[in-house]
């Protein structure tokens, strides 16, 4: 560990304006590798110097950006997408150690998202144009309309995918010729600063993508700057709430990806293996703590038995352990909060009457770890169908048809984003029709590429990330009429 710590120690606990940033005098933040539970960082959360600094220096980069041709900006962004990929090896395995999940899923997942992000958007800069529109035919009257940046923006991290959600939000915004200050989780607060580190050595002014690390705090400090005209969450849905409220007293813009209880329906014409893929992937990939997954499993009547047989069985087949190892596939959970948390939803779930089918329990030694748990008998009404858990817990509730299921489906205030699997196109098509989901997968489950949009209803957001869809979060659009002719008056 000596090692790892040597290494994993940022030389600031903030990158402002092109370079580290300590301040002693802030909160101190442990980073602890969640495998064994040992320090391998000490940072500290930002101070209102900081906060200011950071502010400040976004505000001035964000002038000299926007002024810079957009092919300029779009050649920037590609070229930390490139450094990104040729660093993925070592940008793993510090995502791996910021977070626990094992190397095997962030060598696939992390930098080589934020890479697609940043190559996607670096793409379309040069190509964010407005629009004509003509009155009175040729040499009439018009309007043009410009298609500008909002200034600043503020992003807010979550601890699942600190990669990811930093160039999720990064890459649009300064596609669009914004500026960002981009807080990570105080649990992951390694990763962001690495990137901070690639946009300098790619090109981008000091001080486009500056990190400050800390607490709440520290975020809500951030959004409530006057300087501040946009707002970015990834988070739970009651830090989403007092995000908004706050973002609203200065009429900020926000975007807002927050938690969710999705359904994955399965049809009993639904292929066995690759359902039972899907759930497995929708439940346990970084050991259940995505946003998106399908936690409760909608299996037809005719299905649940081989369903469930069949998960239970190739669940046993995960390989827990050293998240290091390129075949560990379940790594431990972020924190012993985070864990305890989940043990107590799989107590109520016994207690409600649930059927603990497997695992719920924790494999000896040090670090965070528990066993990907599988409940059968889940009725709606219980706990562990209703609230977001946030671990690997699946549960599997049996349906009897495609009305009832829909309703059943969209019983719930989150609406992130929810699978059906069956092999009746008609009917998946009708049924994503009426499902509350921002994002939908027909016979699939949380493949979420760069050109899709992604993003939430209901309880689970506000605005979309990816795709073009996100450049209208990221701008604004100034609207100018032209006059040909003599202007004509009452009086
Ligand atoms: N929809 C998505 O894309 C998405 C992706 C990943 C995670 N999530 C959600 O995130 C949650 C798990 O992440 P978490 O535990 O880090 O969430 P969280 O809400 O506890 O924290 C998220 C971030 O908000 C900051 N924060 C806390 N209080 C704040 C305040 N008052 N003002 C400003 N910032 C504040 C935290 O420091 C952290 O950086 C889950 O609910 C999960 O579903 C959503
Ligand atoms: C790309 N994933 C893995 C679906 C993660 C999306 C963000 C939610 O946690």
């Amino acid at each position: 560990m000596d090692t790892i710590q040597q290494t994993i120690q940022p030389q600031g606990s903030h990158f402002i304006d092109g370079a580290h940033v300590e301040d002693k005098a802030g909160r101190e933040i442990l980073c602890r590798y969640a495998a064994t539970g040992e320090v391998v960082a000490t940072l500290h959360s930002a101070t209102p110097a900081v906060i200011e600094q950071a502010l400040a220096s976004a505000k001035r980069a964000q002038a000299e950006w926007a002024a810079l041709p957009p092919v300029a900006r779009g050649r920037v962004l590609r070229r930390v997408a490139d450094i990104l990929r040729d660093r993925n090896e070592a940008l793993s395995q510090l995502e791996t150690i910021d977070t626990g999940k094992p190397i095997q899923e962030t060598r696939v997942a992390d930098a080589s998202s934020g890479a697609d992000a940043l190559e996607f958007f670096g793409g379309i800069a040069a190509s964010l144009t407005g629009e004509t529109m003509h009155f009175g035919g040729a040499g009439g009257d018009f309007v043009y309309t410009i298609r500008e940046p909002l200034g600043l923006c503020v992003g807010i991290g979550a601890w699942n995918y600190p990669t990811q959600i930093a160039c999720w939000k990064a890459a649009p915004a300064l596609a669009c010729g914004n500026a960002m200050v981009f807080k990570p989780s105080e649990v992951t607060p390694l990763c962001a600063l690495k990137l901070a580190e690639i946009f300098v050595e790619a090109g981008a002014p000091k001080g486009l993508f500056n990190v400050v690390n800390g607490y709440g705090d520290v975020g809500a400090a951030l959004v409530t700057d006057a300087r501040v005209d946009k707002v970015s969450l990834t988070g739970s849905v009651p830090t989403g709430r007092k995000v908004y409220a706050a973002a609203a007293g200065n009429i900020r813009h926000v975007t807002m990806e927050l938690g969710g209880k999705s359904p994955l329906v399965i049809f009993d014409d639904a292929d066995l293996e690759n359902a039972v893929s899907a759930a497995i992937n929708a439940n346990f990939y970084s050991t259940g703590q995505i946003c998106s997954n399908g936690t409760r499993v909608f299996v037809q009547e005719a299905m649940v038995k081989p369903f469930t047989d069949r998960l239970v069985e190739r669940t046993r087949n995960a390989r827990i352990g050293d998240p290091l190892d390129p075949e560990t596939t379940i790594g431990p959970m972020i924190t012993d909060d985070q864990r305890q948390k989940v043990l107590n939803y799989v107590r109520i779930g016994q207690q409600e009457g649930a059927q603990l089918l497997l695992g719920g329990t924790c494999p000896d030694g040090p670090g965070y770890w528990i066993e990907p748990t599988i409940f059968g008998g889940v009725t709606d009404g219980m706990t562990i169908a209703r609230e977001e858990i946030f671990g690997p817990v699946l549960s599997i509730l049996s349906f009897s048809d495609e009305a009832e299921v829909t309703a059943r489906a969209n019983a719930t205030e989150f609406g992130l984003a929810a699978g059906v699997f069956t092999a009746d196109m008609k009917r998946a098509h009708r049924m994503v029709a009426a499902l509350e989901a921002g994002t939908c997968w027909i016979n699939e489950y949380n493949l979420t590429p760069v050109e899709a949009p992604f993003g939430g209803v209901k309880l689970s957001g506000v605005g979309r990330e990816n795709s073009r869809a996100a450049l209208e979060h990221y701008s604004q659009v100034k609207s100018v009429y032209v006059a040909t002719g003599d202007v004509e008056a009452p009086f």
